[in-house]
């Protein structure tokens, strides 16, 4: 029911490919992986030859979030090096528009996401044309940080206007989902929680996300 997407920021890059095997094994449904450029956020990460040595490690769908000014840019990179799903935001283009529509031209589906402080209508003109959106639970930039309880109620608004607009449209969360916040997001009306340091720490990952799941059995869903 909620699908979980583990972000690879927090996983030990040193050993990369087995941290995604090991995930692949436990059951997790895609694997996140968050670009950021040092502008639009505050950090640098990684750009498509990650992705590429990524693909070539795994056939769970690649869901690639860029935090990078002009996406538009690079898009065509992030298709070749293999992404699924490409999520550019709101606030990193003058033309949100133009770059969803290009994801879609490149044969991927296509996401876009706000900030916590974007008005959450941001989405409306979008959405019909929108395969996901991310809404930010955190400001981006970094794994670890302590999930927005404001994100709660956006994503309650989003789930409505979602219903309305483009039932086929996937929620997803990202940022400080954890065993904590879990059940909150799941009512809300998410679809994919993205989760980072929930699901790689120093435990194993198949650990993490039985914790999860139990959260969700609890409420009645799996
Ligand atoms: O996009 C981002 C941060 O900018 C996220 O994908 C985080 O990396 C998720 O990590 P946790 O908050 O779950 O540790
Ligand atoms: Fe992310």
């Amino acid at each position: 029911m909620l699908k979980f997407a583990p972000s690879i920021l927090t996983a030990d890059l040193a050993r990369l490919g087995e941290a995604i095997k090991e995930a692949e094994a436990a059951g997790v449904d895609w694997i996140h992986l968050d670009v950021m450029d040092g502008v639009f956020v505050p950090n640098l990460t990684f750009g498509p030859l990650l992705v590429e040595a990524v693909r070539r490690v795994t056939s769970l769908p690649l869901d690639v979030h860029l935090m990078i000014v002009q996406p538009e840019r690079y898009l065509e990179d992030f298709a070749k090096a293999g992404a699924d799903h490409i999520t550019v935001h709101f606030e990193a283009t003058y033309h949100p528009h133009r770059a969803v529509q290009k994801v879609k031209e490149l044969g991927k589906k296509a996401g876009l996401a706000i900030n916590p402080a974007t008005p959450l209508e941001a989405f409306e003109p979008l959405l019909p044309e929108l395969d996901l959106a991310l809404l930010m639970s955190v400001n981006p930039g970094f794994g670890g940080q302590r999930y927005i309880p404001t994100a709660t109620e956006r994503l309650r608004r989003l789930k409505a206007m979602r219903d309305r607009l483009n039932p086929g449209c996937l929620i997803e969360v990202d940022g400080g989902v954890n065993k904590e916040t879990l059940a909150e997001v799941y009512r809300a009306g998410a679809d994919v929680a993205v989760a980072g340091s929930a699901l790689f720490n120093r435990r194993p990952v198949a650990e993490n996300l039985k914790e999860l799941k139990e959260v969700l059995y609890a409420l009645g869903g799996r």
